[in-house]
């Protein structure tokens, strides 16, 4: 499938798997927006989930490693990298807080929640300076906040809410998507 660096992919056009979520186009872009990607970052997207972000990550940087502990998320993640013909990304089937320490990157998405403070422990021993996280529970992103906090992180604290224009009889009305709080740490 034709792809282009400068466009976020539709929702509609991944491989989607039931049971499987997806982050949702806008939140991509916002999300993508604050990894600031530069073409050498290596990035590791913690919780893949169905690849969503780690296609639109790959299209922006150097290297992606998409890591998952669910064999379902790895197939759907597998089927998006090949539909959208992206070559730098390995992914790994394991839960990150075991991988981590063992892989090289300068930056972490973190899309996937769980064991969240052995993760964010080995991101700051490891130094990682930039870091973009997304949950849609908001006790996770209370967590996450004041972890990142205590770590001396300099933080940002977003939520997003979108709504998206469909057109009825009348005219538009908009349907409102589930609000989402992205998180990013810089040291
Ligand atoms: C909301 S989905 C991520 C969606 C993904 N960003 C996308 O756009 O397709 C969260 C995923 O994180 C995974 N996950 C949660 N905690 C994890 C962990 N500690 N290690 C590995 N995977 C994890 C879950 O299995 C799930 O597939």
């Amino acid at each position: 499938m034709m792809m282009s660096r400068y466009k976020m992919i539709k929702d509609n056009d991944f491989f989607r798997m039931d049971g499987v979520p997806i982050t949702k186009e806008e939140i991509r872009a916002v999300s993508i927006g604050k990894l600031q990607l530069k073409p050498n970052d290596v990035v590791v997207d913690i919780g893949c989930g169905s690849g969503g972000m780690t296609v639109e990550i790959a299209k922006r940087c150097k290297f992606v490693y998409a890591i998952d502990g669910s064999d379902n998320a790895i197939n759907t993640t597998k089927k998006n990298l090949e539909r959208f013909n992206i070559k730098n990304c390995e992914i790994i089937n394991e839960d990150a807080e075991n991988i981590l320490l063992n892989l090289d990157f300068n930056k972490a998405f973190i899309g996937g929640t769980k064991n969240i403070e052995k993760i964010l422990n080995i991101l700051s021993e490891k130094n990682i300076g930039h870091i973009v996280s997304n949950t849609i529970v908001i006790d996770n992103a209370v967590k996450i906040i004041n972890i990142l906090d205590n770590k001396k992180y300099d933080t940002e604290l977003l939520n997003i809410s979108v709504s998206v224009g469909k057109k009825i009889g009348a005219g538009h009305m908009m349907i409102a998507k589930n609000p989402i709080t992205i998180i990013t740490a810089r040291l």
